[in-house]
């Protein structure tokens, strides 16, 4: 166990369940790997600048550096890559924000933002994807694609669990399966890696509750589970029927035309709010020709993984895709995409994401004030056509700023 690195502000307070959110909350941030170096203190001065405008000096965050991925190993020791201290860190401070960090492919380190959300069982995912005038997007009408992704983030292939082909393990888990199972299907086991994909009936309840208290709550007009149940048919279809059958049991919705799709009436605005699916395949080509018809989406793991990319593209790209991860007790605020590495220093990308999934902090900690600032200064400065490279390479007329320097043109514009 190595000394305590981080420092606790002296000024500050934490933020505790249940009780109102302080003026001067203690924030953690991660800063990332990658890009990290580059959005994140473009997103703390963004934010800082909000709520200095938006409460006159009354209200404060007081951020406090914790530390993981490569940062980490350089301070704590080369293995070390999520240090206890910075899990105690965002428990003991249960709102908290991220920047993004590396997972090598194949072998390696398994992934830390994983991780992270399976030790504070950060089960809802939560990415809203909204059109911003002015920006360049593939699709004719974008201002059509509003969407709120709830994806479950805690099960499914993310759990780990597998074993490397040709391994004593893997070798272990097939005999086991051929054996005792029945299993005849392996097309060719000597070779075969294994992965397990769990999916509970209560890690798809809180997910799907949650999905359609956020639709009641922000008078939204559907859920959709989105899932491959057709072929795997006890997990994804588990997650379908789960989900439908807790739409009925705790919202009471009622089949329409003999179901499986359900409706109720929403008890906040009277207007009904359809609980319906869709299989992942088409959904993903239906969310390009007719986006209107989504709204909340609900779905597992990996396929909220693809949808998350997917439909950030149809907005502008992952430059702008925010996101949060919540458990019942804690809030880890990231955004959607990595760490880029290609333009890692280089002051270069959109540092959009993160500041929006601040934003999403600031709103979830009822700092509406500084929140709507902050959208207004992002509008603002995309209708100026001061942007960063990503956006700038398919607009007309845009001028292209670097990453701080878009910081700065938010805050000059609050
Ligand atoms: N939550 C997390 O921390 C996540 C971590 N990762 C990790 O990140 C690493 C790199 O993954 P990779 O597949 O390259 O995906 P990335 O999301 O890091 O980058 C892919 C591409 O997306 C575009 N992009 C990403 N961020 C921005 C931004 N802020 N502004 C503008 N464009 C952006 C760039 O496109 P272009 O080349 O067109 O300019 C970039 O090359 C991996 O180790 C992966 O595991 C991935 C996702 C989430
Ligand atoms: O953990 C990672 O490296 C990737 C995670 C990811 O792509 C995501 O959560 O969207
Ligand atoms: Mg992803």
């Amino acid at each position: 166990m190595s000394a305590p690195l981080i420092k606790v502000p002296s000024e500050g307070q934490k933020i505790v369940a249940g009780q109102p959110i302080p003026d001067n909350p203690i924030i953690p941030f991660i800063e990332g790997d990658g890009i990290g170096v580059d959005i994140t203190p473009v997103m703390k001065a963004v934010v800082d600048a909000a709520v200095a405008k938006a409460y006159g000096g009354k209200k404060k965050i007081s951020w406090m550096e914790v530390y993981a991925g490569e940062k980490a190993t350089r301070l704590y020791g080369p293995d070390v890559w999520l240090p206890e201290e910075t899990l105690a860190a965002c428990k003991e401070f249960p709102v908290s924000i991220k920047g993004p960090l590396t997972t090598p492919v194949g072998g390696g380190i398994r992934s830390l933002n994983v991780a992270l959300r399976q030790e504070l069982d950060l089960y809802q995912c939560v990415r809203p994807v909204r059109y911003f005038k002015g920006i360049p997007s593939p699709l004719k009408d974008p201002s059509k694609t509003d969407m709120v992704i709830f994806r479950e983030n805690t099960e499914d292939i993310y759990a780990g669990i597998e074993w490397m082909a040709e391994s004593d393990n893997a070798r272990k888990i097939i005999k086991f399966l051929q054996d005792e199972m029945g299993v005849k299907k392996i097309r060719f086991p000597a070779t075969s890696s294994i992965g397990i994909k769990p999916v509970s009936r209560e890690g798809t309840e809180r997910l799907v509750r949650a999905a359609i208290k956020y639709a009641v709550d922000n008078d939204r007009r559907s859920v959709t589970l989105v899932h491959k149940g057709n072929i795997m048919k006890y997990t994804e279809g588990g997650f379908r029927d789960w989900g439908y059958a807790l739409a009925q049991s705790e919202f009471g919705a009622k089949p329409i035309d003999g179901g499986p799709w359900c409706s109720f009436k929403n008890p906040k605005t009277g207007r009904d709010i359809v609980i319906k699916d869709a299989i992942a395949d088409a959904f993903l080509q239906q969310i390009l020709l007719r986006p209107a018809e989504y709204d909340v989406i609900a779905t597992l793991n990996l396929n909220g993984d693809y949808i998350s990319d997917a439909l950030a593209a149809q907005v502008g790209g992952i430059g702008i895709a925010p996101g949060a991860n919540i458990s019942d007790v804690y809030a880890v605020f990231e955004a959607t995409h990595g760490t880029a590495p290609k333009y890692a220093g280089k002051d270069y990308v959109n540092p959009g994401s993160l500041i929006l999934s601040a934003e999403m902090m600031l709103r979830h900690m009822g700092w509406k004030e500084a929140a709507d600032l902050i959208i207004s200064s992002m509008e603002a400065a995309i209708a100026d056509k001061i942007v960063t490279y990503d956006f700038a390479r398919l607009m007309e007329g845009a001028t292209e700023v670097k990453c701080s320097a878009f910081g700065q043109a938010m805050i000059e514009r609050m």
